[in-house]
């Protein structure tokens, strides 16, 4: 029993194996190719210890950005691991392997950044948005997301026009917990928008997000 308990401690690095359930968001037409996003919960090695490590070592920054006549400060804190860049905790290097064998064959190539949030509290968020700077905005991609800390709702909602597959009653809210995995595919940053909205309560929560060359 010791044994077992030490093998599958909670700390271990690796990843569970990737079996993520994928839920389609939009059917291809001839004109727009299909959108969909995978799951798998409580997927990270060592959540705990990432989440830890991430908030003490990650040089955390706060960025403005001009909003017409205003300079707004962005409701979160950032930092993005570029290409070629040490990540914060072996289990993320372990997790972006592990991404890259599972979807290099769908994906065509490798995820190869990681862009990180620092949601303090339920204050902080992220407006609806695509991922559209770079070759999101044309090609299709996969942004790979996996969430740590306090549970927070990603809400999907497609563009005007888009119609959604069956099933998908118009939008989509996923609460991502701790250690879940959510990858986010085909058309969808042209044609479904993301966020992560405000809410009452809410502890810190950290977010890295796997991109692929060029998509920002
Ligand atoms: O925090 C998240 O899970 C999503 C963040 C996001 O959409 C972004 O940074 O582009
Ligand atoms: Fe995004």
């Amino acid at each position: 029993m010791h044994f077992q308990s030490t093998l599958f401690a909670s700390d271990a690095t690796t990843p569970a194996p990737l079996r993520p359930d994928r839920t389609w968001l939009s059917s291809g037409t001839e004109h727009q190719s299909a959108a969909w996003v995978d799951v798998q919960r409580g997927w990270l090695g060592d959540p705990d210890g990432v989440f830890a490590t991430m908030a003490e070592e990650v040089p955390w920054h706060a960025e403005r950005r001009q909003m017409y006549e205003r300079l707004v400060h962005v409701p979160r804190l950032l930092h993005t691991y570029g290409i070629g860049a040490t990540l914060p905790h072996p289990a993320l290097t372990e997790a972006m392997s592990a991404l890259n064998e599972h979807y290099l064959p769908e994906l065509g190539e490798p995820f190869v950044t990681a862009g990180c949030c620092f949601y303090r509290d339920g204050q902080d968020s992220v407006a609806w948005h695509g991922d559209t700077v770079g070759r999101g905005r044309t090609h299709d991609t996969m942004i790979a997301i996996v969430s740590l800390g306090d549970p927070r709702r990603l809400a999907l909602r497609p563009r005007e026009g888009v119609v959604p597959a069956d099933g998908v009653g118009g939008s989509l809210s996923l609460t991502l917990g701790h250690g879940d995995l959510v990858v986010m595919g085909g058309s969808c940053q042209r044609t479904w928008e993301h966020a992560v909205p405000k809410q009452a309560q809410a502890g810190p929560r950290i977010s890295v997000q796997f991109r692929a060359r060029n998509v920002f």
